[in-house]
């Protein structure tokens, strides 16, 4: 019997910060790692486009350890047009996603974008049209919702493992001493108004994340929830604490984050979200966004401890291989992690951000670029 080569997907990895430099790296590690379990794609790099100069991209690959047949590009421009490019990696600061990957989908370029998706739900919405105008995958990179400990956890909701979901209770808190992290210029990303810094958009889409995965994904009517919140600002006038209430029909998510505490100061296991039912509840391991343990607590059973350790990848590999599936099966996004469902995230950030006045510079809030 024939075997069926596995389906090539070419990657162009638009910027080279850190997360480019770990997608990257995820993107050559083996596709039969343990858990990954991915031998029906592949993935090249292709190509790297670096902001200001060519060397920058040259360095970043051979820092990756991509083949040295990988081309290197001086521009985004250049990088977006190569022909041999099939997908675009967008790893910029969350200021320049929705110009980066406007210019990705107007080059005919299927996009992953890293998280924020856009500054604001306007920027969201122009991008989902222009990549249906133009026929191609797009998808916000929400890489923890492709973990398989995600996938389990969804199903033991659907299943009705913990009764009938009433909260989810979640928090991404990692105490960075800003002002000397990040100061005395305030110029940092994590800080920096003008590239749309701050903790909710940056961290706290992660403790969003595991409320949007239970009471928003899986409820097929895709209930809106009613949004409060409190705000405390940073010196900058971004947020340095966030904490969310959303008011869901028959449930109320709880979502926290912040520059100046921790969700878990000793790492002494203390969970990032409690998904609470009515028989019992799911706890979820600190960080966030890259948990890898979690425990079913029923009343009057004894709990049990589920280990989800990440083995030969840093866990964003799950994320690249159901971009390669859904461009294989011709599909326009993914039904894990769809446009619809990043839009209206994008419209919960903007209330929240409305609610504690945290505006950015008009320069990055536009729809024009
Ligand atoms: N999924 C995840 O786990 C993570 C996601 N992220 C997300 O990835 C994005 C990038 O974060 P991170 O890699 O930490 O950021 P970095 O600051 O390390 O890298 C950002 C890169 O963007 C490029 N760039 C283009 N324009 C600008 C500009 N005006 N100012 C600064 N950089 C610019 C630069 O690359 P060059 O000049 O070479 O083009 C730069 O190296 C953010 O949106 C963040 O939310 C970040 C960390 C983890
Ligand atoms: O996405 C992220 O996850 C890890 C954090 O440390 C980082 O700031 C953030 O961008």
């Amino acid at each position: 019997m024939a075997t069926q080569e596995p389906f090539t997907l070419r990657w162009g990895i638009l910027a080279t910060g850190w997360i480019a430099s770990v997608f990257a790296k995820d993107l050559l590690t083996s596709t039969s790692a343990p858990g990954r379990n991915a031998t029906d794609v592949r993935h090249i790099i292709q190509a790297v486009g670096a902001s200001s100069s060519q060397q920058k991209a040259t360095d970043f690959i051979k820092k990756i350890g991509a083949p040295e047949s990988t081309t290197a590009y001086g521009s985004y421009d250049e990088l977006v047009n190569d022909p041999n490019v099939d997908i675009i990696y967008v790893a910029t600061p969350h200021s320049h996603h929705f110009a980066h990957t406007l210019l990705a989908l107007n080059a005919g370029k299927h996009v992953l974008c890293e998280k924020p998706f856009t500054v604001n739900a306007a920027q969201t919405k122009i991008l989902i049209e222009k990549a249906r105008e133009k026929g191609v995958f797009m998808m916000e990179a929400v890489w923890t919702r492709f973990f398989p400990l995600s996938y389990e956890i969804r199903k033991l909701v659907q299943d009705g493992t913990i009764g009938e979901v009433r909260r989810v209770w979640s928090d991404l808190s990692l105490a960075q001493n800003p002002e000397e992290t990040y100061g005395p210029g305030d110029e940092h990303r994590m800080v920096n108004r003008d590239l749309a810094g701050g903790a909710l958009l940056d961290i706290g889409v992660y403790s969003l994340l595991w409320i949007w995965q239970t009471l928003y994904h899986l409820d097929p009517a895709r209930p809106k929830p009613e949004v409060s919140a409190s705000v405390q600002k940073y010196r900058t006038g971004v947020d340095a604490e966030a904490t969310v209430l959303l008011h869901f029909p028959t449930s109320t998510g709880i979502a926290s984050t912040s520059l100046r505490i921790d969700t878990d100061p000793n790492n002494t296991g203390l969970p990032c979200a409690r998904i609470q039912g009515t028989k019992g509840e799911i706890q979820i391991s600190h960080p966030a966004y890259k948990p890898e343990s979690y425990t079913i607590v029923i009343k009057g059973e004894e709990e049990k401890r589920v280990e989800k350790k990440i083995e030969g990848q840093h866990g964003m590999a799950w994320e690249a291989d159901e971009c390669a599936r859904c461009i294989r099966d011709g599909k326009k996004e993914s039904e894990v992690m769809g446009l619809e469902e990043s839009l209206a995230m994008m419209e919960v950030l903007d209330r929240v951000r409305e609610i504690g006045g945290v505006k950015y510079p008009d320069s990055i809030e536009t729809t024009q670029v």
